[in-house]
């Protein structure tokens, strides 16, 4: 892959990232109206979050086209695309309408050697991608699995912990996250990360926040119910333990970021080790939502040595106080070379801490924390504002991609 074209290629169509993905889907829909099924865009919010999630996977895939986990990357993609009927020839449409966006809104930045470069480009993609599918097909993984709400605990108005026992084992690692779906929202479905390391019994806890104009959370925390189904997608993220058993290891959960570090934490808790200086900061936006203290207890129980702080704001003071406040507690502690460090929590939160910890002596390659697909948390445009002043995603600001952090005078 020329990765210098496509780059360069790709920072033009991003400038115009709303126009591009529009010309996509209306050449997409025109062309194959039948792959209109794979897109259930209902309402203006759900096409903005799906042209999103699509522009951000286009954009993690630029940016890593030299790094090591490109092709894995693409291959769970493939894996867990299976869910949504994806078949080889929608990759083909799929890849011919995005070119051909590509090149309607790259004006003169596009010819004949940057058509070249993503027609292989995506030819890579796609490749990729129907490996990991075909991989799975081959070796029996359903594309997804069927399971049935067994338990349900409300946490206030708009946190519900959710168990459910999957009618086949669903194999999965500690810290991974899974797709969700409702039946009764068809075609919405969103990561959650499994809140507990694999049981006895197969059952496995969802954390669900309300996002009050969200398409499945509402669903999930208000009208879920004991003996609903679900469907679950296929395990994936990059949040697993891999630190070796003598290095000391932090974990930072904010708000429901604390699912995958209870299970991380459950595993280490079954693993001999001294953890000496295995450090816990839990982050909650007050005290009501600090919703995981009998869990906390009981870790505290299994794992006497863990240093646990608990952060919330100010009585009185904003939410994000509370970030403030665990920068501050991470400035306080030392040794953070050694450290290996679990971060999971809101992406605003884990993007400030991904780049405080290296001025504090972090090393960034031992700073694991997840790319969840985007679960649509930013507040709904109105039509108004869809037209007029919509807010640039993220991806759209060059510094959003930032390897190197500068770090404050004060910094180590
Ligand atoms: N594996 C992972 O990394 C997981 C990530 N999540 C993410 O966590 C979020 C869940 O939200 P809630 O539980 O409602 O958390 P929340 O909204 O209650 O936030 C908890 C704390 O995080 C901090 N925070 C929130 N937004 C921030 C921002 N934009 N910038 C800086 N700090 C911020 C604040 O200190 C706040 O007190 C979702 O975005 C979800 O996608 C949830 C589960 C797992």
């Amino acid at each position: 892959m020329d990765s210098e074209i496509l780059r360069t290629s790709f920072a033009v169509v991003e400038r115009r990232a709303e126009f591009a993905l529009k010309y996509f889907y209306s050449h997409l829909f025109w062309h194959h109206p039948d792959v209109r099924a794979l897109f259930p865009l209902d309402s203006p919010q759900d096409k903005e979050r799906q042209r999103d999630r699509l522009f951000t996977a286009l954009a993690l895939v630029v940016a890593r086209l030299e790094g090591p986990g490109l092709h894995e990357y693409l291959r769970d993609l493939g894996r867990d695309h299976r869910k949504y009927l994806a078949r080889p020839e929608h990759y083909t449409a799929v890849g011919d309408s995005l070119i051909a966006a590509f090149a309607a809104v790259s004006g003169s930045a596009w010819s004949v050697e940057v058509e070249k470069a993503w027609d292989e480009a995506y030819e890579v993609i796609a490749d990729a991608m129907l490996d990991g599918a075909e991989e799975a097909e081959s070796k029996g993984q359903p594309s997804w699995w069927d399971a049935e709400v067994v338990g349900r605990a409300r946490h206030g108005d708009d946190l519900a912990v959710l168990t459910l026992r999957p009618h086949r084992r669903l194999p999965h690692l500690p810290g991974q996250y899974v797709s969700v779906n409702s039946p009764r929202v068809p075609g919405a479905w969103r990561p959650y990360s499994v809140a507990n390391a694999p049981r006895s019994d197969d059952t496995l806890d969802l954390h669900v926040s309300l996002v009050e104009d969200g398409v499945l959370s509402p669903e999930l925390v208000r009208r879920t119910r004991a003996g609903d189904a679900l469907r679950l997608g296929v395990p994936g993220g990059r949040l697993t333990l891999r630190t070796p058993v003598e290095r000391p290891l932090t974990f930072i959960a904010a708000g429901t970021g604390w699912a995958p570090v209870k299970a991380l934490l459950e595993q280490l808790a079954a693993r001999p080790g001294p953890y000496d200086e295995t450090r816990l900061f839990v982050v909650a936006r007050d005290i009501a939502h600090l919703y995981g203290r009998t869990a906390l207890g009981e870790l505290r129980a299994r794992l006497p040595r863990l240093d646990i702080t608990v952060i919330t704001p100010a009585p009185g003071r904003p939410k994000a106080q509370a970030t403030e406040r665990l920068l501050t507690a991470l400035g306080n502690r030392a040794n953070w070379a050694r450290h290996d460090v679990y971060l999971a929590g809101p992406p605003g939160l884990v993007e400030e801490v991904s780049k405080a910890l290296p001025c504090l002596g972090a090393v960034p390659d031992r700073v694991f924390r997840d790319e969840l697909p985007s679960t649509g948390h930013d507040r709904a445009l109105g039509p108004g504002e869809w037209l007029l002043h919509r807010p640039r995603p993220h991806w759209h600001h060059p510094s959003a991609r930032e390897d190197s952090p500068r770090c404050p005078e004060s910094g180590h």
